[in-house]
């Protein structure tokens, strides 16, 4: 069961996880809980201000520490001893290795940032590691969280219907994902590889398997280390480089 409680002055963005698909069937299944608490809720003002002008000028407006602070520790209460994740584009960049590291958490807190940020202090006080799902610049933390749920929520045992499918997941095999078909057997005059129709699960297990390492040499050849290649996997990628020549 992986418990999530997220800090952000959008909940409603969180239907999209909550109400859809795997994660959708994980929140109704009892294995994967998010509940929001907004900053706004804990501010004293008539106007219900989080954020305030920037120390220094410049462009924007940054959130203030008191109201985060307080929403913290509601989180906090409902999720004890649960680690404060900061999502922002100075954080550590997230693969696959990294929810690896995370996945075992059955609790988590993450924190949205919205503005141009939050108040230093904050993730000074309250914040036990900051993540970043990419090097670009989104409007808010909110999209982050969700990518991290959602990559979490699919290393929840349960969550995924066919395990094996989770292990075959490209990268978590450290590999691009081989191509996929299904019917009709021909498009446009596009066949599908007819090993995939021979009913022969170890050529099809091969075949896969050069696929995936073959694409992965082709396009992201930083994540193939050739000296930890088994025998087998040395030969198939040969043989899927010669056979593109
Ligand atoms: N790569 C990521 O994981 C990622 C995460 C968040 C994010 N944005 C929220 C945010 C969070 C913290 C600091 C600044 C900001 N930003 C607020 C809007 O202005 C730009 C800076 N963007 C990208």
């Amino acid at each position: 069961m992986l418990n999530v409680g997220v800090v952000t002055l959008f909940p409603e963005m969180f239907r999209a996880v909550t109400e859809h698909g795997v994660t959708g069937r994980a929140v109704d299944a009892g294995r994967l809980a998010i509940q929001c608490w907004n900053p706004r809720d804990y501010t004293q003002d008539r106007h219900r201000n989080v954020d305030d002008s920037p120390y220094g000028g410049g462009p924007g407006m940054v959130m203030q520490v008191a109201p985060v602070r307080a929403a913290i520790a509601a989180a906090r209460a409902a999720l004890p001893g649960a680690p404060v994740i900061y999502l922002s584009p100075q954080g550590r960049r997230l693969d696959q290795a990294g929810v690896e590291t995370l996945a075992p958490a059955a609790r988590l807190i993450l924190l949205a940032g919205r503005y141009e940020g939050i108040d230093e202090r904050l993730i000074e006080l309250e914040v036990d590691a900051e993540w970043s799902i990419g090097d670009y610049v989104l409007s808010g933390g909110e999209l982050p969280a969700m990518v991290m749920i959602d990559a979490l929520a699919r290393r929840q045992p349960g969550v995924v219907g066919d395990a094996g499918s989770v292990d075959a997941d490209s990268f978590a095999t450290g590999l691009l994902d081989y191509p996929h078909y299904t019917r009709p057997e021909s498009i446009d005059g596009r066949t599908v590889p007819e090993v995939l129709l021979s009913g022969d699960h170890e050529r099809i297990r091969r075949w896969r398997l050069k696929q995936a390492l073959g694409r992965t040499w082709q396009r992201r050849p930083e994540l193939i280390d050739r000296s930890r290649l088994s025998a087998e996997e040395q030969a198939l990628l040969d043989e899927f480089l010669r056979e593109q020549e």
